[in-house]
């Protein structure tokens, strides 16, 4: 038996494969992902290794770019007992998600069910953190695996099962294997940048607040809800602004879309003057370095290396308008230190304007505000008054952007 620590990570996808494993392979846990996707379980336990490559690099020495090896993994079913057992076993000591936020509800039976077979076994503590675009993503799983807990389980996960919240960011866009030579159809690429932020206060383990195996390239903090907030309502603000708004024109990918300067006049406004004004004022950021900030995530979107698919970083529209998301959040937090806005609503109203008959909730938003009128269905979605400033500038840039080409 591995005398390695462990850990199980849900979702072996883009940022499961090309982020999450990485750091904890890296760090020595064996890395057990947990799938739906039976072929892609499979595979994993076919090859057992894959390889990370990071496109932005200048490469080694001799030219070739960086491929980082990641060895030994394997998959289980997230579906069957096999995920059970391994939730059981003795070295396990972290459980990471990265499925999409929607689908925690999907995984937190198998969860529960884990946790109770832990303490039947006699298993002990261990952390589950969510690394999904959202704030409190692992608040939210924990309420819906909490809900599933009784008796004396509900008191041992109390005290056994922590549930830090993160904020987890690189860019992980989709790859072509082919295009890159890679021996695998596991690899994946992935932009040099990353960080992952922890919260450190809600760590179980033999020193309440670090985990028993530290993470290198993890950073724990005591103020999580600062960086959740700097990172949605910046970098996947800015991200679904140059997404919608080059969907809008027809460009295909986060960099052609970004060069665009219409494009890049509206994600600088959104990001300097309004979100970022309202962020440095909830938080106390300094301006200059939040400034800086926000450049050094537009030259990330710059990056021709990374060609990012604005299809992807646009996908369910429905989930990035939601309250306290990318678009609206910002937006609701600029309304309550009166700072008036003109491109957050742009961007909210090419968000509305996303056209994809392949994206669910793009035909279900469609839908929607033809049955209900595009001025009620902004109020529903938003919570922002008819007739407020907020509302007529979304109404205002709408007309503006339907069916133009100039998005400024
Ligand atoms: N790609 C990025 O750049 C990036 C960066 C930061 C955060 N994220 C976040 O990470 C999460 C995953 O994004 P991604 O880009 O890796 O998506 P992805 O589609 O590449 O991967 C998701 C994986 O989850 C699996 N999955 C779906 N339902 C499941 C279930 N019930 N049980 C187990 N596995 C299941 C899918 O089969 C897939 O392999 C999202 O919340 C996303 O917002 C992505
Ligand atoms: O993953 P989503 O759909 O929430 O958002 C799409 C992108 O903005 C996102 O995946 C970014 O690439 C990522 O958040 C970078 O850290």
């Amino acid at each position: 038996m591995s005398v390695k620590p462990r850990a199980i990570h849900f979702g072996a996808g883009n940022i499961g494969r090309g982020f999450i494993a990485p750091l904890l392979s890296q760090s020595g846990y064996h890395v057990v992902f947990t799938d739906v996707d039976k072929d892609l379980i499979d595979t994993i336990n076919e090859e057992k290794s894959y390889g990370v490559h990071i496109l932005d690099t200048n490469g080694t020495e001799d030219g070739e770019k960086e491929v980082q090896e990641i060895i030994h993994v394997k998959g289980v079913l997230s579906t069957g007992n096999d995920l059970i057992r391994e939730i059981e076993h003795p070295k396990l000591k972290l459980i990471t998600t990265a499925v999409g936020l929607p689908i925690l509800d999907k995984i937190a039976p198998a969860l529960a069910k884990g946790i109770k077979a832990r303490r039947a076994a006699g298993g002990g503590t261990i952390n589950i953190i969510a690394c999904e675009n959202a704030i409190g993503a692992t608040a939210q799983l924990a309420e819906k695996v909490r809900k599933l807990l009784d008796g004396q389980d509900a008191e041992w996960a109390a005290q056994h099962v922590g549930f830090p919240n993160c904020s987890v960011d690189r860019i992980v866009p989709p790859f072509n294997p082919e295009e890159h030579d890679a021996e695998s159809e596991l690899d994946v690429g992935v932009e040099e940048f990353f960080e992952w932020v922890v919260e450190g206060p809600s760590l179980k383990g033999e020193k309440p607040g670090a985990l028993d195996v530290p993470i290198d390239g993890m950073t724990l903090t005591d103020n999580l809800a600062a960086y959740n907030e700097r990172k949605l309502f910046t970098l996947n603000a800015g991200h679904a602004i140059v997404a919608y708004l080059g969907h809008l024109k027809g460009l295909q990918t986060v960099d052609e879309s970004i060069a665009d300067e219409e494009i890049a006049a509206v994600v600088r406004g959104a990001l300097h003057e309004e979100a970022g004004a309202a962020l440095c004022r909830k938080h106390n950021f300094e301006e200059k370095a939040h400034g800086k900030y926000i450049e050094k995530i537009i030259t990330r979107f710059q990056n021709a290396a990374v060609k990012d698919d604005v299809v992807r970083v646009g996908r369910q529209p429905l989930r990035k308008l939601g309250r306290g998301d990318r678009l609206v959040g910002p937006a609701r937090m600029c309304t309550e230190y009166n700072i008036s806005m003109r491109h957050l609503p742009r961007g909210i109203a090419a968000a509305l304007l996303y056209h994809n008959e392949e994206d669910e909730q793009s035909v279900e938003m469609r839908k929607a505000i033809e049955e209900k009128g595009l001025e009620k269905y902004i109020v529903e979605l938003t919570g922002f008054e008819d007739g407020s400033d907020i509302h007529k500038e979304i109404l205002k840039s709408y007309a503006e952007l339907n069916g133009s080409k100039k998005v400024a």
